[in-house]
């Protein structure tokens, strides 16, 4: 369980990554720690990206349906416009931010801003996604969470997409998309 190395006022920012595969709880670990951040009375601003509207438009929601209100943004630069008296920033569905993102979190993190970045780590190839790789490099903490295999019960690390499409950006859920180990999502491809 991840403890925050500070919820008082007057602390100096950081980065912390969630990331792993589709239903490791990325989304619902974002939220808790967002809330206890507001059980301190800490200002927190929550941003997604806007192409990202699966389940709401304007929050963002676990499979579980936990959801916490959110501002959909076209581009990462925006956060800095938005971030004005801002204690702690979350950003969901991090890998589908352009290249700008490390940059972006680095600037606010020296403005003395706590900023927690989930995303996917590895797209559907088994590839390193979008910006979270260097969001990992900058990362000050990182949490790598793990869903459970379908096929076998084990640790899963993979996002199986169970369609033929062959783009990068494809949203979707357990209709498109499910957990697997190692093991299970080689055997199979
Ligand atoms: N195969 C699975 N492994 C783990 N959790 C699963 C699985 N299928 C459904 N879930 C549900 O998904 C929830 C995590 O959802 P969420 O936080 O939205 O994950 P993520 O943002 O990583 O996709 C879990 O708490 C669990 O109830
Ligand atoms: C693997 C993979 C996923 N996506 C999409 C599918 C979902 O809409 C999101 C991931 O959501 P989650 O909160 O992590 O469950 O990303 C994609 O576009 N391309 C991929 O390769
Ligand atoms: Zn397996």
């Amino acid at each position: 369980m991840f403890i925050e190395p500070s919820l008082a006022g007057g602390r100096r920012g950081w980065i912390e990554v969630i990331c792993g595969s589709m239903f490791s709880g990325k989304t619902e670990e974002l939220i808790r720690r967002l809330k206890r951040a507001r059980i301190a009375n800490l200002k927190v601003e929550i941003f997604k990206p806007v192409i990202d509207t699966r389940y709401d438009e304007g929050s963002i929601v676990s499979h579980d349906e936990n959801k916490i209100v959110s501002t959909p943004i076209e581009n990462s630069q925006q956060i800095l416009l938005l971030a004005q008296g801002v204690d702690v920033i979350g950003i969901d569905e991090a890998q589908f931010f352009d290249a700008e993102l490390p940059n972006v979190c680095d600037q606010l993190a020296l403005q003395g801003i706590r900023v927690i970045v989930a995303g996917l780590d590895m797209d559907y190839t088994g590839k390193p996604f979008g910006q979270i790789p260097f969001m990992l490099a900058k990362a000050d903490y990182i949490t790598k969470l793990h869903a459970i295999c379908v096929c076998c019960g084990n640790i899963a690390n993979y996002s199986y997409r169970k369609s033929a499409s062959t783009e990068t950006l494809l949203l979707g859920e357990k209709d498109l998309y499910e957990p697997r180990c190692r093991h299970c999502y080689y055997e199979v491809k």
